[in-house]
C-alpha cells in the first residue's frame, strides 16, 4: 500500500470553489440580542416596575437559518421593556417576550462560546436573553437593564443516515436513487457544496432520513478542502453509511491513486481524527461502481479483507494509520448509476435493518438498567417497599 499526502494539492483545486455557491447553505449564524429593561418602581407608593421580555428560542420543524435572517435583516433582536410603576397602577406591565423560531438540531452558544441550550424537538424553548428585573425596593426602585450580547446558533442536521465518502464516490448518485433527493451529479469531485437532505420511504410508510455530507478529503483534520465544516453534522446520525469508489480515490492526474482498500483506511483514518467517538457509530460499506472494469472481482477480494480491518493496518504507514477500526455491519457492493433495483433495496433494507438493531439493543439495554434499578430497591428496602 502507498500512502503519500496530497494536502497542498487538495488546498489548490478547492481554492477555485466559488464563494456564491457556498453561501448557499448556512449552518451558523451569529446575531445580536437584547433583553427587555425592567421598568421603573415607584417608591413612594412600593410600586413595582415590570419585567423587561425574554427572549427565547423555540424549536420549529422546517425552519432554516437563513429564513431567520430573512425575518431579521439587521440580524439584531430587542425584545420590549417592562412598563413603569405608576400611581394609578402600582405594578408595571412586564414587556412581551420574543420568540425565535429555530431549526431542530441547533446548539446555541454565547459569546464566550458557553452553550445555552440545545433544541432537537419541536417546541423545545432556550431562553437566550433575560429581560432586567422591574424597579423594586431590591434595587433602589430601578428597572435592571436586560442580557444583551452575541448569540451563535449552531446548526447540526439530524439525520437517521450520513453519507460519507471522498469525492466523486457517488453519493449523491446513490442519495438520488434511494431517497426522494435530487442533489447535482456531476463526474468531477466536489460537486455537493452543501449537505443534501433526502427521506426513504419503506413500503410499510416508515420513513428513515438520509443526508449526503460532503467536502471529505484526505487531509480534512488539518482542514483541507472544506475541512471538517460538514463532519459535524454526521455526529447527530444513528449510522455511517460509507460510500467508496471500487476503483479507489485519484483527485487529479498530479495526485496520488488510492485503492479501494486505502480509501477505507483514510476514511476510518479521517473520521477518528476528528472525533475518535464517531467510529463507535453503526456503519455500513458501500462499494459502489462495481460497473467497472474487474469492479465484482475487486469487491469480492476486498470483502474479506474488511471484516478485520485491525488485522489490514498492521501494513498502514505510522502516519495513516488508525487507532480504531470501524466494524462496519454490512458490506455491500452496488452500481448506483445503473438503478438496479434488488441492489438499492439491498442498501435500503441494511439501512433499516442496522437501525432497527440499534434502536432495539437500545431499549433492550435500558430494560436491563431498569431491571437492576429495581432489583437494588427491593433489596434495599425489601416487601416494605409499596
Ligand atoms: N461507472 C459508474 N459511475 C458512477 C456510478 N455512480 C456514480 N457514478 C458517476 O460518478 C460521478 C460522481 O458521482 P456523484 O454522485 O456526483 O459523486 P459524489 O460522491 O456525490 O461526488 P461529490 O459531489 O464530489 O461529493 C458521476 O459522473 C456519476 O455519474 C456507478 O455506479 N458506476
Amino acid at each position: 500500500m502507498v500512502f503519500q499526502t496530497c494536502i497542498l494539492c487538495c488546498n489548490s483545486i478547492i481554492k477555485k470553489t466559488p464563494k456564491r455557491t457556498r453561501r448557499q447553505f448556512l449552518d451558523t449564524l451569529r446575531i445580536f440580542v437584547k433583553g427587555g429593561s425592567g421598568g421603573m418602581g415607584l417608591p413612594q407608593y412600593g410600586g413595582v416596575g415590570g419585567n423587561g421580555g425574554n427572549i427565547f428560542a423555540v424549536g420549529k420543524e422546517g425552519i432554516t437559518l437563513k429564513e431567520i435572517v430573512a425575518r431579521n435583516v439587521t440580524k439584531r433582536i430587542t425584545a420590549k421593556n417592562g412598563g413603569n410603576a405608576h400611581s394609578k397602577c402600582i405594578l408595571g406591565s412586564p414587556g412581551p417576550d420574543v420568540v425565535i423560531d429555530a431549526p431542530l438540531g441547533i446548539t446555541i452558544l454565547n459569546e464566550s462560546g458557553k452553550k445555552l441550550g440545545e433544541i432537537d424537538k419541536e417546541g423545545e424553548k432556550v431562553l437566550i436573553a433575560r429581560g432586567g428585573v422591574g424597579g423594586c425596593k431590591d434595587n433602589g426602585f430601578c428597572g435592571m437593564k436586560g442580557e444583551s450580547g452575541n448569540v451563535t446558533f449552531d446548526l447540526k442536521l439530524i439525520a437517521d443516515v450520513g453519507l460519507v465518502g471522498f469525492p466523486n464516490a457517488g453519493k449523491s448518485t446513490l442519495l438520488s436513487a434511494i431517497s426522494n433527493a435530487t442533489p447535482k451529479i456531476a463526474p468531477y469531485p466536489f460537486t455537493t457544496l452543501h449537505p443534501q437532505l433526502g427521506t426513504i420511504l419503506y413500503p410499510d410508510q416508515r420513513v428513515i432520513t438520509i443526508a449526503d455530507l460532503p467536502g471529505l478529503v484526505e487531509g480534512a483534520h488539518v482542514n483541507v478542502g472544506l475541512g471538517h465544516r460538514f463532519l459535524k453534522h454526521i455526529e447527530r446520525t444513528s449510522l455511517l453509511a460509507l460510500v467508496v469508489d471500487v476503483g479507489g480515490f485519484r483527485l487529479g492526474q498530479k495526485y496520488k491513486s488510492r485503492t479501494c482498500l486505502e480509501t477505507i483506511i483514510l476514511l476510518n483514518k479521517e473520521l477518528e481524527l476528528y472525533r475518535e467517538e464517531l467510529l463507535g457509530i453503526p456503519s455500513i460499506l458501500i462499494v459502489n461502481k462495481l460497473d467497472k472494469k474487474r469492479g465484482t472481482e475487486i469487491f469480492k477480494e476486498l470483502e474479506p479483507i474488511v471484516e478485520d480491518l485491525q488485522v489490514v493496518f498492521e501494513e498502514v504507514p505510522e502516519e495513516f494509520r488508525p487507532y480504531r477500526a470501524l466494524s462496519f455491519k454490512r458490506v455491500i457492493g452496488i452500481s448506483a448509476k445503473k438503478k438496479n433495483v434488488e441492489e438499492l433495496d439491498n442498501v435500503k433494507n441494511a439501512i433499516r435493518e442496522v437501525l432497527d438493531a440499534d434502536i432495539e439493543a437500545a431499549a433492550a439495554e435500558k430494560e436491563i438498567k431498569l431491571i437492576k434499578e429495581m432489583e437494588s430497591k427491593l433489596r434495599e428496602y425489601g416487601p416494605n417497599m409499596i
